[in-house]
């Protein structure tokens, strides 16, 4: 096809100029104006140099301040409050530039060492620079994190961190000491990723109102450099300012790539396997964790205003075409079509602008050469695609046909010590099972069982009351609270509830990452318990009250926000017990039957579309871990708070 005759399609179509792909980016404006509010350029970091006690060291315990703050907020001690949470988001932001930039410094040493002989394979050569690394890596982080380097921080807090809910104690307490403009921050900050927090945008608004701040001065605090220049650069966009577009635009695609990096480094943590497998499996082990992160990096970047925007990247090539174009550089426009077309493969309407710049005299073919750092950048953001999804297929395996085995999602796994048994998608039906292996070692399974045992009350586990769900029913069971009491009566030790915690904290992620879920899953309770040979479990849904005609109600006293169960078994030497997944109140056709075993995890979405039971224990006793997640963070479970906190204040004392 000649290009002339294409060109003459585009000035058909719309004026003879490159189709600008607007939309997303007007979109992303558009969204905040719902809460009709820009978030605006973020206050840089504090400015000015810190001093050596203010600069790291102390408070690299972010979670400790963390956890003041909360206990304070709960308290209503706002100054406190503040003064803990701003130590909190500033040590972890302090955690984060230095570990990222001692694994950044390091991975270059090794890089650049010489090696003891070059004739080794690639192997040899891998490990002996990854002693290389390790060897600086240990320097480094001594030097920058002092000592308490090496600290584990626990995953919830850690995406508690990344939901910005310390911003939500933060903009409270700001509050309550009258700083009105600080809470419209914080409250602008939670809300850049929760967009569709009601709570958090009707603060936002009477914080606005309260204190006649305009839109364009509230902040998002946590905004990074590339973002700021994004909006900048989006803004002179509109106001058809091009040059200055392309500084800004040039200059945020550098901050970008250096946030990329950055996320990626960060992905590089400890990783608990839970058992001790092979050397290499070892390492496949803990590099599939480290590449699962290092694969969300993409869409946590492009997640401006708390949607992601899967053309984030190529936006800016779209912005920078436009602009050169209008600029008159037209060499540069055709550059930036032709990466932006190395991104996104066949984009309709950078095809076209090509076929359009193409019937310009001066542009020829040759001049479509993409931007080689965004060569290599998509190359290896395939090869990652590629491999991923090596691993979820063949670390996975699906036996029941009674499920749409074509869906690709169904085989998704967590790691490669978590094996996937059985699991499920119905989109259209909103079901979601699935049953996997691993989620608890053979010792973490006697330990828990051990425990409920001998802490079992009878009824406890609904605090005295009978379940909503099964009236009939008596059992064994233990609570998070009940086991900090425990502790307290110097009845267990606090490593138990330590591992109850851990064990239970891997299982909310694994459901989570499993299904995919775009927020957050908060616990809503959590019960260990045992069954000893009783009468079924009768057919019933989690989050609301099944009545013979299959409808299901969604009215108290059912716990209606629960959103996702799961159960842990921890044992199998008992008869019976089966869980069983139905179609109706009747029980009679089993969908899908559950043997328990020690480490195997069911989760599946509460609702209708998973009535479900328990057949009798004929033999022996049964032990599991109930677990039950919410997405409303408002009935997220205060034992498990407390029972944290609790810890901490142990921990702490003992030092
Ligand atoms: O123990 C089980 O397998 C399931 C228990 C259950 O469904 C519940 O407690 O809601
Ligand atoms: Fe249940």
């Amino acid at each position: 096809m000649k290009p002339t005759s294409v060109a003459r399609n585009v000035s058909m179509r719309s004026a003879a100029l490159p189709v600008f792909r607007i939309g997303t980016s007007l979109g992303r404006m558009l969204r905040f104006t719902k809460y009709s509010l820009v978030l605006w350029i973020a206050i840089a970091s504090c400015g000015g140099a810190e001093t050596e006690a203010e600069s790291g060291r102390s408070y690299v315990a972010y979670d400790f301040y963390y956890n003041e703050g909360v206990a304070m907020y709960l308290q209503e001690g706002w100054e406190t409050c503040v003064k803990n949470l701003e130590m909190a988001l500033k040590g972890w932001h302090w955690w984060h530039d230095n570990t990222a930039s001692c694994r950044r410094n390091c991975s270059l040493e090794a890089e650049q060492k010489e090696l003891l002989s070059a004739n080794m394979s690639e192997e040899d050569r891998y490990f002996e620079r990854a002693l290389y690394s390790t060897h600086c890596l240990v320097r480094c982080k001594k030097n920058a994190l002092g000592p308490q380097r090496d600290r584990v921080v626990e995953s919830n807090v850690i995406s508690e961190f990344n939901n910005r809910k310390p911003y939500d104690y933060l903009q409270l307490c700001y509050y309550r000491l009258g700083r009105v403009k600080d809470a419209a921050n914080a409250a602008a900050t939670v809300l850049a990723v929760q967009p569709n927090n009601t709570v958090m945008s009707n603060n936002l608004k009477f914080y606005m109102e309260q204190a006649g701040i305009k839109a364009a001065d509230v902040v998002n605090l946590e905004l990074k450099p590339y973002g700021q220049e994004y909006f900048k650069a989006t803004l002179a966009y509109q106001d058809n300012n091009f040059g200055l577009t392309i500084t800004l635009m040039e200059k945020s695609l550098r901050l970008f790539l250096e946030e990329y990096q950055t996320c990626r480094f960060l992905c590089e943590n400890p990783f608990d396997q839970g058992w001790y497998p092979d050397f290499i499996s070892s390492v496949a082990n803990h590099f599939t964790f480290t590449l699962r992160c290092k694969r969300k990096c993409m869409w946590q970047l492009s997640e401006l205003s708390g949607e992601v925007d899967d053309d984030f990247l190529p936006s800016f090539f779209d912005y920078l075409q436009y602009s050169y174009f209008q600029k008159e550089e037209t060499a540069k426009a055709c550059e930036a079509v032709a990466t932006y077309l190395i991104l996104k493969p066949g984009a309709e309407i950078q095809t076209h602008n090509k076929e359009f710049y193409l019937a310009l005299d001066e542009v020829n073919e040759d001049m479509f050469v993409p931007r080689k750092e965004f060569v290599a950048f998509k190359e290896r953001e395939d090869y990652e695609e590629e491999l991923m999804e090596f691993i979820e297929t063949n670390f996975a395996f699906l036996t029941d046909e009674f499920w749409d085995e074509e869906d690709d999602e169904l085989k998704r796994l967590s790691g490669l010590g978590i094996r996937v048994v059985k699991a499920a998608r119905k989109a259209e039906e909103g079901v979601d099972r699935v049953v996997a292996d691993g989620l608890a070692s053979t010792l973490e399974c006697l330990v828990l069982t051990e425990l409920t045992r001998l802490a079992a009350v009878e009824g406890d586990g609904y605090k005295g009351d009978f379940s909503p769900h099964t009236p009939s029913e008596t059992f064994q069971g233990i609570t998070l609270g009940r086991a900090g009491l425990m502790i307290h009566a110097g009845l267990i030790d606090k490593a138990a509830l330590e591992l109850i915690l851990r064990v239970t904290d891997r299982c909310r992620d694994y459901v989570e990452r499993h299904f995919h879920l775009p927020r957050q899953l908060y616990f809503a309770y959590t019960h260990l318990v045992c069954r000893t040979a009783r009468p079924v479990h009768q057919v019933h849904v989690d989050n609301c009250i099944l009545q013979d005609s299959g409808e299901c109600l969604r009215v108290p006293p059912a716990y209606t926000y629960r959103d996702y169960s799961a159960i842990l078994y921890l044992n199998e030497d008992f008869e019976g017990g089966e869980l069983i997944f139905t179609r109706d109140r009747s029980g009679l056709t089993h969908e899908l039957k559950v043997e328990p075993r020690c480490g195997r995890l069911v989760g599946f979405s509460s609702g209708p579309e998973n009535p479900h039971g328990v057949l009798p224990v004929v033999e022996g006793t049964r032990c599991a871990v109930g677990l039950w997640f919410t997405q409303d963070r408002r009935h997220s479970e205060v034992e498990r708070t407390m029972a944290t906190l609790f810890l901490k204040k142990l921990n702490k004392d003992e030092l």
